[in-house]
């Protein structure tokens, strides 16, 4: 299979910024496609996107006007965005093109295995970045990486083709020992941490100063250790302790993704989150109470909107 040499990006937000400034600086415009419907790719040609105050040049392409599949797809839209992504993309999937999803949860990879066949997907889980969009201005720092695998089992041969084009342009990436486990020990990270950030209306100043905020995010963290051990994921405390000791570490006025949801009125990903843990734990018999309430909380709060 040949190597990688033209990538996709859908979803121009925070992460899809991040990326295609990343993958433009490293193959040059003509080589990485900003994908959209017609409305959004003419308002990104009007109204232009920044990145740490830079005037991004990227190549933006109206999906449907081509016809060519690119070899690296990347979804980076939220998750309520995913199906018409698909749509958008569709014609775009070739027989040896690779999907990546940096989505948070648990199922994203599963949707597009659905939609495209698992053996283009390689599953991924973005991390220990701060990217913050406002308005059409992204400021990021640090950039993450990406963890990358592919399910226990399944032939690594387009892992490796992926990691050969990321070690070819010197991108940040890592290779967790076994990356369902790895998605759900984030699902801790975003459960605790997002959730918190929206409902106490806070960066991460306030998830890293003792207080109720912080309790907050610990207490819905363990919870998914809990739920994630009946499910047969081996999460432990050790997952609570690496992901707060992250958290510890991104610039304090820095905000989780979900927090930037509540700030802009949007609909939040919380059915990734705490909905996914209280129907999981529903089954087991086993109580939630901190992913209860900062459910409800979410629920109220997007009720006023
Ligand atoms: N932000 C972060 O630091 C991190 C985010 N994540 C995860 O990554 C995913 C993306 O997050 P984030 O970048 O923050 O999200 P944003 O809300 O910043 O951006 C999502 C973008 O997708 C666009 N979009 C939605 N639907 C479509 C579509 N059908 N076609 C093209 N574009 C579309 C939206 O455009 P429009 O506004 O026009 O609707 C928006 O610009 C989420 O699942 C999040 O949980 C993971 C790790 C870190
Ligand atoms: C916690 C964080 C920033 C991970 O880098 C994230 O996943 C998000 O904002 O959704």
């Amino acid at each position: 299979m040949r190597p990688i040499q033209t990538v996709g990006v859908i979803g121009l937000g925070s992460l899809g910024v991040l990326y295609a400034t990343l993958f433009t600086g490293a193959l040059g415009k003509d080589r990485v496609l900003v994908l959209a419907d017609s409305r959004r790719t003419a308002r990104y040609r009007e109204e232009g996107v920044w990145c740490n105050d830079q005037l991004c040049d990227f190549n933006y392409v109206d999906a449907a006007s081509r016809t060519e599949p690119v070899d690296l797809l990347l979804f980076a839209v939220k998750f309520g965005g995913l199906r018409d992504a698909i749509q958008t993309c569709r014609h775009l999937v070739g027989p040896d093109t690779i999907l990546l999803s940096v989505l948070n949860g648990i199922v994203s990879e599963e949707i597009l295995a659905e939609a495209f066949g698992p053996e283009h997907v390689v599953w991924c889980v973005a991390e220990k970045m701060a990217a913050k969009k406002e308005g059409n201005r992204v400021t990021c720092g640090p950039w993450g990486e990406l963890a990358v695998g592919v399910p226990a089992g399944e032939d690594p041969a387009r892992l490796h083709r992926l990691t050969a084009f990321f070690d070819a342009i010197h991108f940040s990436y890592v290779l967790p020992p076994d990356i369902r486990i790895h998605l759900w020990s984030k699902l801790l990270c975003n459960t605790g941490c997002n959730q918190a950030a929206m409902v106490f209306q806070c960066d991460y100043s306030l998830l890293q100063r003792p207080g109720t905020p912080r309790d907050t995010m610990i207490g819905a963290m363990r919870e998914v250790v809990a739920v994630a051990n009946a499910e047969g994921v081996p999460l432990s405390e050790q997952d609570v302790t690496t992901w707060v000791d992250i958290i510890d570490h991104l610039p304090s006025d820095g905000e989780p993704s979900m927090r930037q949801d509540g700030k802009n009125r949007r609909k939040s990903e919380v059915e990734l989150f705490s909905g996914t843990i209280r129907r999981l734990a529903a089954k087991h018999g086993i109580p939630v109470p901190v992913n209860d309430w900062l459910y409800e909380q979410v629920q109220e709060m997007e009720r006023a909107y």
